[in-house]
This record gives C-alpha cells, structure tokens and sequence, in this order.
C-alpha cells in the first residue's frame, strides 16, 4: 500500500507530479538541491492548484492541499518513509543513474523507483542499481501531468511483476489512464506516435510546402479534433466506411497512401536548416506574438480542461 509519495527534482515534471498526488490526498516530500529552484518549483504547484481550484478539479482549499507537501533541500532526508520516489531530473542518463544508485543503496527494497523520462530506458538505469534494479520503473507523464491523465509505465529488463502491478495499481489510484507497454522501446509510445508526426511537420517547414503557424492550423483545424477522441485505428477503421480497416487498407485512403509515403520524411536527427527555419517562423506566429509563457500556460490549460471535460468527463 502506497501512502507517502516523494518527488526528486523542481522542475515542469516534478512541479506536476507534486500538484498531482497532493490533490489526490497524499503526503508529498518535495526535493531539489537548489532551494531557488525547490522555492521556484513550489510556486509552479501553487499555481497549478489555483487552475485545478477554479476550474473546480479540486473542491479544497489550495492552502490545505500544500499542507500535504514537504519541502526538502537533503535527498536522504526527502525520500525517509516513502513507498514511492518518482524522479522528474534532467532526461540525462548520467544524472538519472548516478541519482539511482544514490536510491537505491539509501531505500528498503519494497520502495518503487520511478523515473518520469520522456524515452530513456530502465534497462540502462537499472545497470546503476546493485542492491533492488527489480524495483526500478518507468511512469511517463504528459505535460501537464495534473491534467493530461496519460501514464506511460514501461519496465526495464530487471523490473518484477510485482513492481509493475504496484505502479499501475497506484496511478491509478491517482485517476491517471495508464497504458503498460509490453516491450520496453524508447521514446515509448506517446513520443514515438508524436514525433514521426512532428518529424513530417519539421520536414514540411523545411521544404517550403507550409509555415509552422499553417501546419499547426492543419492539425487544429482537424486531424487534432479528431484525435482528441479517437485515436489513428478507430479514425481509419471509419475511414474505411462499411468496409472498416480492411477496406481502408486494401482500396480506400490506405491504399491509396502508398503512392506517396515514399516522400515523408526519414531523418533520424532534425537537419539544422529544418529547426532553424521553424525556429525563425516562431516569431512570426502571430497567436502568440503579444502573450507571455504565463498566459500562453493558462490558455492551454483552459483549453486542456474544456476537451478533457467533453472527453473524458463519466
Ligand atoms: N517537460 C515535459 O514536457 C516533460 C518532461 N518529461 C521528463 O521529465 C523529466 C523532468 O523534465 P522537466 O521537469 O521538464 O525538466 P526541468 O528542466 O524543468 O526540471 C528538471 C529538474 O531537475 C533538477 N535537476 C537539474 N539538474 C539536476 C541534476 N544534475 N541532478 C539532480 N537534479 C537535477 C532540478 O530540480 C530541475 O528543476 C525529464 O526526464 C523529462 O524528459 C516527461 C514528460 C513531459
Ligand atoms: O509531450 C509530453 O508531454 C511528454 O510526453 C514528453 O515527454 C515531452 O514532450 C518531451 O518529449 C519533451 O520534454
């Protein structure tokens, strides 16, 4: 039974993570070495709360709900009585095993390690851990993790059932949808999905063909809408009208692809002349062009919350 959860790092991640399991009752140890960031971090929670709060998310007051959080400068001293520890540091493998280790000499062997990576693997992380690597796992978020209820829980090669029926079991006490992949992949399921699509939208920037404010429009406009409730098979599947998937692929759009799928990208690293261009476009993007990081945040969480509700909503 997990009870005590704690979050090792400040950032966009930890800062969610923190949000998260508060909201949902838990006593959270809150730590990063630097107490600038730790008190940085802390405002991020702060603020998260206050859109969960008027967007009704939570019916308590935010202050009650920071009283379950702990603050902590000293890594030993965060992480005592913890079931959980949930990392949310640098996507650095060096950093990730070296914190790990630290861990895993430090813990009893029935606390979970979690790392939030967006596609590093356990299996490497694992490599750092001598005493319980079984204990190691991996719980991808998504952006914000207090909204966006997507977990990704992928395991390394040592990880045991036991840890992955452990973690599941607890995001999904904290009401999150979880998805455990069968094979461990990296970059998992989410990042891969989005960036073959993003890998395409770079490459069409860099061709000439749209600017990054139109290939946007395409995915708002429509591909977007669609997915925000049905995802690529169930989209084709009635693509393919009466004939489902099957008549897509064998004379309908699917088919009808294979003329052209040649041509979309295949770079395994974005070319330099691709990100400058995007990079350059982004200041010509003119929803955003007057609005701050601050209210740009507030508008997609909004925005977030108003399909989650037409989603999701039971
Ligand atoms: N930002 C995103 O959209 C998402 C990020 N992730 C993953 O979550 C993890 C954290 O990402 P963010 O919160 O965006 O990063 P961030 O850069 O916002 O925060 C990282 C935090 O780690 C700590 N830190 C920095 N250097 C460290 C070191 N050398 N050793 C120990 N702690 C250190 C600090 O507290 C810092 O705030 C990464 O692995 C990232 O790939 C997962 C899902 C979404
Ligand atoms: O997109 C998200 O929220 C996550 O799944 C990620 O991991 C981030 O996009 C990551 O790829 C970049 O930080």
């Amino acid at each position: 039974m997990i009870r005590r959860a704690a979050v090792v790092g400040a950032g966009v991640i930890g800062a969610g993570w923190t949000t998260l399991l508060a909201s949902k009752g838990y006593e959270v140890s809150f730590y990063t070495e630097k107490e600038e960031t730790l008190t940085k971090g802390l405002a991020k929670v702060r603020g998260y709360l206050e859109v969960m709060k008027t967007n009704s998310l939570i019916q308590e007051d935010v202050e009650n709900v920071m009283k379950r959080i702990s603050t902590f400068n000293d890594l030993e001293s965060s992480v005592k009585g913890a079931d959980i520890v949930i990392e949310a540091i640098i996507e650095d493998y060096g950093a990730k095993k070296a914190l790990f280790s630290k861990l895993d000499k430090m813990l009893h062997g029935d606390v979970i390690l979690a790392s939030s990576t967006s596609g590093l693997l356990m299996t490497e992380i694992q490599k750092a851990m001598e005493r319980h690597p079984e204990r190691g796992v991996i719980a991808h978020p998504w952006n914000p993790p207090h909204l966006l209820p997507l977990v990704e829980v992928v395991p390394g090669e040592k990880t045991s059932q036991e840890t992955l029926d452990r973690t599941k079991d607890f995001m999904e006490k904290l009401d999150r949808v979880v998805v455990v992949l069968k094979k461990e992949v990296p970059g998992f399921l989410g990042n891969r999905l989005a960036f073959a699509l993003f890998r395409e939208a770079v490459h069409l920037v860099d061709e000439g063909v749209a600017t990054v404010e139109d290939i946007d429009k395409v995915m708002t406009a429509a591909i977007g809408l669609r997915w925000a409730f049905m995802g690529p098979f169930l989209t084709y599947h009635l693509g393919g009208g009466e004939g489902g998937l099957e008549y897509f692929f064998s004379r309908g759009f699917g088919y009808g692809a294979n003329e052209w799928m040649h041509t979309l990208a295949k770079f395994d690293k974005f070319p330099y002349t691709a990100v400058k261009k995007a990079v350059e476009q982004m200041k010509e993007y003119a929803f955003i062009k007057d609005k701050s990081f601050q209210e740009l945040s507030r508008w997609r969480d909004k925005k977030l919350l108003d399909v989650y509700r037409v989603v999701w909503s039971k």
